[in-house]
């Protein structure tokens, strides 16, 4: 299974700045996190990529095939989001069925799993339920339909911590039970760092990194130490400054890439980014950690020693 990106471009009105700027991408089976600022083009990605919207140019390929001239690529693609219109007068199990007549399929053992787990009794009507219970609802829905693209759009917005932790648990269970290709698009990226294998940042519309999540660690570092220090040290190994913070006599830079402990001077301290910390150095005013990977795919390099 393979979903290609090719080009992607959206702009909501005349003379808007695009929405969606040129995106290409490539996405194999895995879990993928797509992170980004508000408004950097994730839900407009992910409702492209689901035909919700139109393009204003370029495609999305599902297997080869065009998914907007193809209802059968669409039957293979869900998309879960608050705007997902499901009628208020109707009880849980008529709404799941009319998803397994829709996508042909259903795991019903899996999901009345997930909702004895969550609280949920399956005869309850829709509309009687909480707004994070509705959510919940539609996620294992999500979870229960043979698709082989999942894109689930802020899935935790309104889910408490506990039910926010099973529903990463059924998450996992569910891909290693069926491997497909499911991109989870979130601003709590602490909390889901070790669900993704991989990671997209979006900002401005532009993917500005896609990359293993494990190896965020060796895509840029944090030195703390004497100012002049930290400068001179930067100098010498050609090092990228991202961005730089003084306390007084001391510096902390960020700076692209890994640093071996090894080549440090004494009085200079490094520690690596967590994917939280990656993003908001990818995505934030002051530089741009990731460099732009719609033109070069490979804008990091693991090795400060390369730069
Ligand atoms: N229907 C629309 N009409 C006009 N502009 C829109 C529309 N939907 C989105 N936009 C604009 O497109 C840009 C991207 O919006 P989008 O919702 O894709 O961002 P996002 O990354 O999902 O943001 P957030 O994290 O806040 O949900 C924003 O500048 C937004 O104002």
């Amino acid at each position: 299974m393979s979903l290609t990106v090719t080009n992607l471009v959206k702009t909501y009105g005349n003379g808007a700045k695009p929405a969606l700027d040129h995106v290409n991408l490539v996405l194999q089976p895995a879990i993928y996190g797509l992170f980004g600022r508000n408004g950097a083009g994730k839900s407009t990605l992910l409702g492209l990529i689901a035909n919700r919207l139109l393009p204003s140019d370029g495609m999305v390929m599902l297997d080869g095939a065009n998914v907007r001239d193809n209802e059968t690529a669409q039957g293979r693609i869900y998309l879960a989001n608050e705007t997902r219109p499901f009628l208020w007068p109707v009880r849980l199990s008529t709404l799941f069925r009319r998803e397994e007549r829709y996508y042909g399929g259903f795991d019903w053992g899996f999901c009345s799993r997930m909702l004895a787990e969550f609280g949920i009794a399956p005869g309850m009507m829709y509309g009687n339920l909480s707004l994070g219970q509705r959510q919940i609802v539609q996620l294992v829905a999500a979870l229960c339909v043979p698709v082989d693209v999942l894109l689930l759009d802020e899935p935790v917005l309104g889910l408490d911590a506990a039910n926010r932790q099973l529903f990463y648990r059924f998450l996992i269970e569910s891909y290693v039970e069926r491997p497909r290709t499911i991109v989870v698009s979130t601003h709590i990226i602490d909390e889901i760092t070790h669900v993704v294998e991989r990671a997209i940042i979006l900002d401005r519309g532009r993917v500005v990194d896609e990359f293993a999540a494990e190896t965020v660690g060796s895509r840029a570092a944090v030195l703390v130490g004497d100012e002049n220090t930290v400068d001179d040290f930067i100098a010498d190994a050609g090092l990228g400054v991202v961005a730089k913070e003084r306390m007084g006599r001391l510096a902390s830079v960020t700076v692209r890439g890994e640093i071996d402990a090894n080549d440090l001077p004494e009085g200079i301290v490094a520690s690596g980014l967590s994917l939280q910390d990656y993003v908001i150095a990818a995505t934030g005013q002051s530089g741009n950690v990731a460099g732009d990977v719609a033109d070069d795919p490979t804008p990091m390099t693991t090795n400060a020693g390369e730069r």
